[in-house]
């Protein structure tokens, strides 16, 4: 285990799951810090997880790692406060998505690297997908460091910064896209006259074990689905209806539209307001 300290700058949602996994994983709580914007917050972490919950600079000077886990919205606020304070041995690994490591470079002093991570919820199971890009001045030592901390958490990969915002539209939003379908499969069930609560349970398990063969199996989606479709059956018959209401069109179109927002946060963050 590492001997680095972490700092979790605006831990909400995400910045939440991103320390308990570290603490699941074994990182000691005496290495790990947080920052909030409500002391409401902030003791509810404390008590919750045993850390240091401190003010922004207190944490950007004692911990090793900053990871940035404010909105894109307020980013540029967050680094108008302390950023030009960084201090020069720090690593930042912004999670924010959209914003580029450019947009974090211009807002600190020179020299300080940056890595840009997306990665997604399922990190509180330990499944996280996180994905990886160097920025200005991020060595092979900094981006093993930012490995170091989220491969507890599930999977990564590296890319190169250019591929961000479409990772971001697939696999960063991609479980809010799984629990709409699982969500509207259960209504499904509902109108075809099943218990919710059936309907729930062959749903989430069907979900895992379609997940599971997937991974596991190695085999192409098209073959594992064609392997379900017996002529004349019922599959095809749902599939019939599938593709008449366009939702390979509609994934088509909504994940374009999630890379677009992705980089439109990035465009309208980096223009200063008038
Ligand atoms: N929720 C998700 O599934 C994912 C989120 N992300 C990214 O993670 C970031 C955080 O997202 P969420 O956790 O969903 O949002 P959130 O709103 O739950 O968390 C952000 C936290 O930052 C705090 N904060 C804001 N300004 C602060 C400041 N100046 N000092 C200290 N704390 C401050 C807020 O009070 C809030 O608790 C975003 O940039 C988002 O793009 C990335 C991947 C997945
Ligand atoms: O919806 C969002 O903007 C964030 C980024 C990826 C997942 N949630």
């Amino acid at each position: 285990m590492t001997d680095h300290s972490v700092a979790v700058i605006g831990a909400g949602k995400l910045g939440e799951l991103v320390l308990s996994g570290l603490l699941r994983s074994g990182w000691p709580a005496q290495q790990l810090l947080a920052t909030t914007r409500r002391p409401e917050r902030s003791a509810e972490l404390a008590e919750r997880y045993g850390i240091h919950v401190v003010r922004n600079l207190t944490a950007v000077t004692q911990a090793d790692v900053l990871l940035i886990a404010v909105k894109p919205q307020d980013a540029a606020k967050l680094l108008d406060d302390f950023g030009m304070r960084v201090p020069p041995d720090k690593l930042v690994v912004s999670l924010c998505a959209g914003l580029t490591t450019g947009f974090f470079a211009d807002r600190l002093p020179g020299g300080i690297p940056v890595v840009r991570v997306m990665t997604n919820t399922p990190a509180l199971v330990d499944q996280a997908m996180t994905v990886l890009s160097p920025g200005p001045y991020a060595t092979e030592e900094h981006l093993a460091l930012t490995e170091e901390i989220f491969k507890p958490l599930g999977k990564t990969l590296r890319v190169p910064e250019s591929q961000q915002d479409a990772v971001t539209a697939l696999s960063g939003s991609g479980p809010a896209y799984f629990y709409l379908l699982v969500e509207a499969m259960i209504d499904a069930g509902i109108l075809l006259g099943l218990p919710r609560q059936v309907a729930h349970e062959l749903i989430v398990q069907t979900a895992i074990g379609s997940a599971v063969m997937l991974r596991d199996s190695g085999e192409h989606p098209v073959k594992l689905r064609e392997a379900v479709t017996s002529p004349a059956g019922t599959t095809i018959s749902a599939i019939r209806e599938l593709e008449n209401h366009g939702v390979r069109a509609a994934l088509l179109a909504a994940l374009e539209a999630a890379r677009d927002r992705a980089t439109e946060i990035a465009t309208q963050m980096a223009t200063p307001k008038a």
